[in-house]
Parts: structure tokens; C-alpha cells; sequence
């Protein structure tokens, strides 16, 4: 029989609605109960390492779960669930991703409804998050997102609705598989692992998104030497307006990394446009183009790089391709 960890850190799938309506966080974990996961074949062992709604979440937080399921593998454990809030699931899920050795299945799930919530998908998240983790298919897949029956790469998955119990997607490759009424089944084989060893987190690395009409404002009181690494979320297939170049080059002058992904939902930032402000400008100035990663993600992977001390190429290679 596997032994598959579950480790519960909140979210709605931990949460109930209370007697106004509200949903708020629980004393006792609601899916903390293996009676009702009908699973005789797996042994699932409960860890509540934190209760969180997943907005309040951090690196520091996200590194403790790192650590507690490094911990489990050096036990022995066969393979890891982590519950979490939804809101920034794609987050952690990536940062495990980049900060765990690919030994075993580990499954990161969460849940729209909470416990007693009409059609509250909950349990069956957790129960399908848990068939995946135990199943030796999932092994060597990188950290994955089981959610409404989709298996993801954590790395591309991303909450895509606010409410619906269908609101993690893959925009560039879909799913790998799915958990078809108890049938864990694969359809692709994913990818190259990026395991970095850390053990901090730097702090003060911050997102920014382009609009039309932006200036120079935000870069500006982001020009000083608290300021680690800036992530972008640029226009289009990655191109700003012009004006806010001056101050973005003050930054890189610093010695302070700013890397470059698209606004888009889909498609990666690259140097195309030759035009002021254009893509082309962007990657001469030494802003660092990152492909296929959303803002929140690329953001993580840089947190990442940062406190494993990357800088120069060895910073530009590992930002640039994540498929490597
Ligand atoms: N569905 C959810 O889990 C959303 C919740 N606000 C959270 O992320 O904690």
C-alpha cells in the first residue's frame, strides 16, 4: 500500500460558508477525514502545516512547505498532496516545482466551493490529487496540478476564472491527463526538471503590468537599492511604451535584473518590433526576455534564481527557457 502525504496549508477547500453567507477559514480541516475519501488502497497521512487563505501566502511560507516535503521524501513517503487556496496555487505550485528534486509524484489541489457549499468540490479534488499522487505514471513529471479532473504541468497552469470549479488551464499545452472516474490516465510526458536547492528567499521582487498610457512613475520608486528583480508583464509579444524607458534604464544600471513576459494570456514575449519602445530596444538595453511564463510565475522563478545567488548569463539562461 503507498503512503502519500497530505499536506494542508488552506484555502476554500479547508474553508466553510458560515450562517451570513461568508466563507472564512475553519478550526478543524473539513478534508482532513479519510473516511470519506473512499480510498482503501492508498494510506493517506494528514499534515496541517498552516491554514491560510492562499492571498496571505509568501515565498518565506511556500519555501516551509518545500522543506516539509523534502523532509518526507528523506522519510521514505511515496508521494505528496499539498491543499491549497487557489488564488495563488499556480504560484506555489511552480515555486515546488522549481525547488524540489523530481523523486516523487508530488500534486498541488485546492477547491472553488468550500465544504458545505452546494456542489462543493472539495473532496473530490483532494480524492483525484491523491489518485495521482499514488500512481507510478505521475513519477518524473515535475510538480503537478490536479484540479476538476485536469492534470497539469505546474508550470503552465494558471487560474483562469474566478468561480467556476473549471478555472485552472494550460494555455500553451492543455492537460497531460486526467482522473477519469478513478483511472489516472497520462497523455503526455512532461519535462525537463529545474530543480534549484534554496534555503532563503529574497524578498523585494516586484511585478508590474503595462498599460497604455503608463509613464515612468512606477519604475521610478522602484529605482532604489531595496529593489532585487523586476518582472514585467509587457504589451503584446513584448513591447512597452517608450517613455518609460529612461527610468528603466536607471534600474538596469543599478545592476538590478528586469525580466520581460507578455500580458497576453498565451504566447511568449520575444524581440520582434524594432520600433521605439519595441521589443528589439527592450532586449538591447539588457531587460531579460522569458518565455512562456506568466508575470506571477516568472516572478517566482526569479525569487528563485536570485536566492540561489544566479546572476550575469547564468541568470539570463535560466530565465530564458522554461522548457530547459
Ligand atoms: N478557491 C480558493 O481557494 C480561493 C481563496 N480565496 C484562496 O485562495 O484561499
Amino acid at each position: 500500500m503507498k503512503n502519500i502525504l497530505a499536506i494542508h496549508t488552506g484555502g476554500t477547500i479547508s474553508m466553510s460558508q458560515d450562517e451570513k453567507g461568508g466563507v472564512v477559514q475553519n478550526d478543524e480541516n473539513p478534508i482532513d477525514n479519510n473516511d470519506i475519501l473512499g480510498l482503501s488502497d492508498i494510506n493517506v497521512i494528514n499534515d496541517e502545516l498552516m491554514n491560510l487563505p492562499s492571498p496571505h501566502m509568501t515565498p518565506e511560507t511556500m519555501l516551509q512547505v518545500t522543506n516539509r516535503i523534502k523532509q518526507a521524501i528523506a522519510d521514505g513517503i511515496d508521494g505528496v498532496v499539498v491543499t491549497h487556496g487557489t488564488d495563488t496555487l499556480e504560484e506555489t505550485a511552480y515555486f515546488l516545482d522549481l525547488t524540489l528534486p523530481n523523486t516523487i509524484p508530488v500534486v498541488v489541489t485546492g477547491a472553488m466551493r468550500s465544504s458545505n457549499e452546494i456542489g462543493a468540490d472539495g473532496v473530490f479534488n483532494f480524492k483525484s490529487a491523491i489518485q495521482v499522487a499514488a500512481s507510478d505514471e505521475a513519477k518524473n513529471k515535475g510538480v503537478l496540478v490536479v484540479f476538476n479532473t485536469g492534470i497539469y504541468a505546474a508550470r503552465f497552469v494558471t487560474k483562469t476564472h474566478t468561480t467556476s470549479v473549471d478555472t485552472f488551464k494550460d494555455p500553451i499545452y492543455g492537460t497531460l491527463g486526467t482522473v477519469d472516474h478513478d483511472q489516472v490516465v497520462f497523455a503526455q510526458q512532461l519535462i525537463g526538471s529545474e530543480y534549484t536547492a534554496i534555503n532563503r528567499v529574497v524578498d523585494n521582487v516586484y511585478l508590474l503590468k503595462a498599460y497604455a498610457g503608463m509613464t515612468e512613475s512606477l519604475f521610478e520608486a522602484l529605482d532604489n537599492d531595496q529593489t532585487k528583480g523586476i518582472v514585467i508583464e509587457a504589451m503584446g509579444a513584448g513591447n512597452l511604451p517608450v517613455v518609460t524607458l529612461p527610468a528603466i534604464k536607471k534600474i538596469l544600471d543599478r545592476g538590478i535584473p528586469i525580466v520581460l513576459v507578455s500580458r497576453c494570456f498565451s504566447g511568449s514575449a520575444q524581440p520582434i518590433y524594432a520600433y521605439p519602445g519595441g521589443g528589439i530596444e527592450l532586449q538591447n538595453l539588457g531587460l531579460l526576455f522569458c518565455t512562456q511564463l506568466n508575470g506571477q510565475k516568472a516572478r517566482m522563478k526569479l525569487i528563485v534564481a536570485l536566492s540561489c545567488g544566479k546572476k550575469g548569463k547564468d541568470l539570463k539562461d535560466y530565465m530564458a527557457n522554461a522548457l530547459s
